[in-house]
């Protein structure tokens, strides 16, 4: 989007965000800077910032002045996300009177933390929609002294809270964690703790709000599927592009659960985290989160994104070497080529893979909870096409916490996965933290694949390269899974579900699993393998691009790709030696 498309009129340039100082005069006077232009929530922001800054920087200044933590920011310009902190403004092309879309990605969780009167702390997290009757509930399963609801009383900023209250509106520093004291009836206070603040409740078992996910409560069949729209007004099924393509009991029930929640008349809950469309489904309770719902026609940049992100101009997403529209299929796509150790899951296995990506469907959905910005009507024509991925409860995403306590082997999985499928998309917050077994042993499971196997590697980027683990070797056991691996088999796997792969895609797949297999063969740890896949700056190319290039200028007209192939591979072996040594 050009700055034309937005109304720039009523805002005076000396009202420009914190204009900064540059060698010691304000520069708003400097030839270096420029004026460019936030939107974020419909509003507009005029900001300062010199060509040289690094996104880094501007984000920074974005916290200062407006409070939005940083880590929760994702930039876009001209349908590109500006996702590498250490670039400068001038890299990206952004320049005077340009507009940047301001995408907040908002935590629908919130952590509070409970303290008894007998000094005990206990802490869980809990969605912000839940109110503070749902808090006192779970105070009660917890601990049978406070059984009866009326006993417990919640007190902030010396208030009593009404059990109507929600949680999103009791502080408003969104990320802040909430303290709360639990007591008995009246004797309770509560104080603000910075921007955080302290409630006042009396409880006390540890213990987590539970958003259990389906995996032991599915139903079978389909027999709902025999009343479509207008005669409904909801609707799910799989959407299966091969007929002969049968589902999983896990997948199915899935699918069934996800129904029974919205025949009972709970809404999708739309989540404030992430740049496109993502809806939370619920089962028919209403009290469990079973699967999350992204539709096609709300992807970042696509006509309905309800995030505000400018359409699409050429149809590229958000990432180099995607399309708007594909990322439910590369969901799926991710899902489908996570083998379990023993190799591909048959179709009706719905055994976990290697690397633990939710199972993931595509499917047709009608409900009137979706954005359906030109109005709603029961009919077939508001059906959303999607990915519906099972529901995992997590304890927040890496991007909450240091890295220093995941497990090795966790990162390690991880790391496999993405290079794999070449994820450009692989940011912290994209790997949820979840706990297992009576030790509580943490889990990392990964989720967004909508920019996986992108046509070019030019926008490949892995967080966890930063992490410590990364630079482990891999275990015998992770050798033996990559050796495994076959690219030639994923591809027709992957088309026998219906998914016609461009040929660059293909060839991505071909290219990462090769630089993955001979990388492990030699030795290499995650991060040296992983870097080469990376750009150093968004200007550099990176390794593998370098080997593609290199590859393609050897190639004579008419050789195969087959022969284009064996160049990237022999080019390949001679940079992973020169790694090597
Ligand atoms: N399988 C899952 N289980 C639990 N929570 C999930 C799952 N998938 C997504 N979420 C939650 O929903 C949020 C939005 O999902 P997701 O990150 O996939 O959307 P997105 O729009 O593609 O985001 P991004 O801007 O990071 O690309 C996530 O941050 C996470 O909190």
């Amino acid at each position: 989007m050009s700055s034309a498309g937005v109304a720039l009129s009523s805002i005076r340039e000396n009202d420009a965000l914190s204009p900064i100082r540059f060698h010691g005069r304000p520069a708003l006077f400097s030839e270096e800077s420029i004026l460019i232009y936030l939107t974020v929530a419909g509003s507009v922001i005029p900001m300062r910032v010199l060509e040289s800054d690094s996104i880094a920087s501007v984000k920074m200044r974005i916290q200062s002045f407006k409070g939005f933590v940083m880590r929760r920011q994702k930039l876009v310009f001209e349908g590109r996300e500006l996702a590498r902190n250490n670039c400068l403004v001038k890299d990206y092309g952004v320049s005077d009177g340009n507009v940047l879309h301001l995408v907040l990605r908002v935590s629908n969780l919130r952590a509070i933390s409970v303290k008894t009167s007998s000094g005990k702390e206990l802490e869980f997290l809990v969605e912000r929609c839940r109110n503070i009757g749902y808090i006192k509930q779970q105070i009660a399963k917890k601990d049978g002294a406070f059984c009866d609801l009326k006993d417990q009383e919640l007190v902030c900023n010396g208030k009593k809270l009404d059990d109507q209250r929600l949680i999103d509106d009791i502080c408003e520093a969104r990320d802040a964690v909430i303290h709360l004291l639990v007591k008995k009836s009246a004797k309770v206070r509560a104080k603000p703790v910075e921007k955080d603040v302290e409630l006042s409740i009396v409880a006390a078992d540890e213990g987590i709000v539970d958003h259990t996910g389906v995996a032991d409560d599915y139903g079978e069949g389909y027999e709902f599927m025999s009343r479509k729209p207008p005669d409904r007004e909801f609707w799910i099924e799989p959407f299966k592009v091969n007929p002969r393509i049968e589902l999983s009991s896990v997948i199915k029930s899935l699918i069934s659960v996800t129904f029974d929640g919205l025949e009972k008349g709970n809404a999708p809950v739309r989540t404030s985290e992430g740049s496109g469309g993502a809806y939370f489904m619920r089962d028919s309770s209403g009290n469990k989160y079973v699967g999350v719902f992204k539709p096609i026609d709300e992807e970042p940049m696509a006509v309905n994104n309800p995030q505000g992100l400018p359409v699409t101009v050429d149809g590229e997403g958000l990432k180099r070497g995607t399309k708007v529209g594909e990322g439910a299929l590369r969901e799926v796509a991710a899902y489908i080529l996570d083998h379990p150790i023993g190799g591909p899951r048959s179709f009706s296995s719905g055994e976990i893979g290697f690397s633990g990506v939710p199972p993931t469907v595509l499917v047709k959905c009608l409900h009137e909870g979706f954005n359906h910005p030109q109005g709603f009507e029961y009919s077939l024509k508001n059906v959303k096409i999607g990915s519906l991925q099972m529901f995992v409860k997590n304890y927040g995403s890496c991007e909450d916490m240091g890295p220093r306590d995941f497990p090795t082997e966790e990162v390690h999985k991880i790391s496999v996965l993405d290079i794999r499928l070449a994820n450009a998309d692989r940011h912290a917050g994209n790997i949820l933290v979840c706990k297992e077994g009576d030790d509580s042993r943490i889990k990392l499971v990964p989720i967004d694949h909508g920019y996986c196997l992108p046509e070019k590697f030019e926008d490949c980027t892995f967080d966890w390269l930063y992490w410590p683990q990364a630079r482990k070797p891999y275990s015998r056991e992770i050798l033996d899974y990559i050796r495994s691996l076959d690219a030639e088999q994923d591809i027709a796997i992957l088309k026998f579900h219906g998914w016609n792969l461009s040929v660059e895609c293909v060839r991505t797949l071909r290219i990462s699993t090769m630089l993955l297999k001979k990388g492990a063969e030699r030795g290499l740890t995650p991060y040296a393998i992983g870097i080469m896949m990376c750009r150093p700056t968004i200007k550099k190319e990176s390794v593998i691009e370098e080997i593609v290039y290199e590859a393609q200028e050897a190639m004579l007209p008419g050789m195969s790709e087959e022969a284009f192939l064996e160049y990237v591979s022999e080019i390949m072996d001679r940079r992973l030696d020169e790694v090597s040594v």
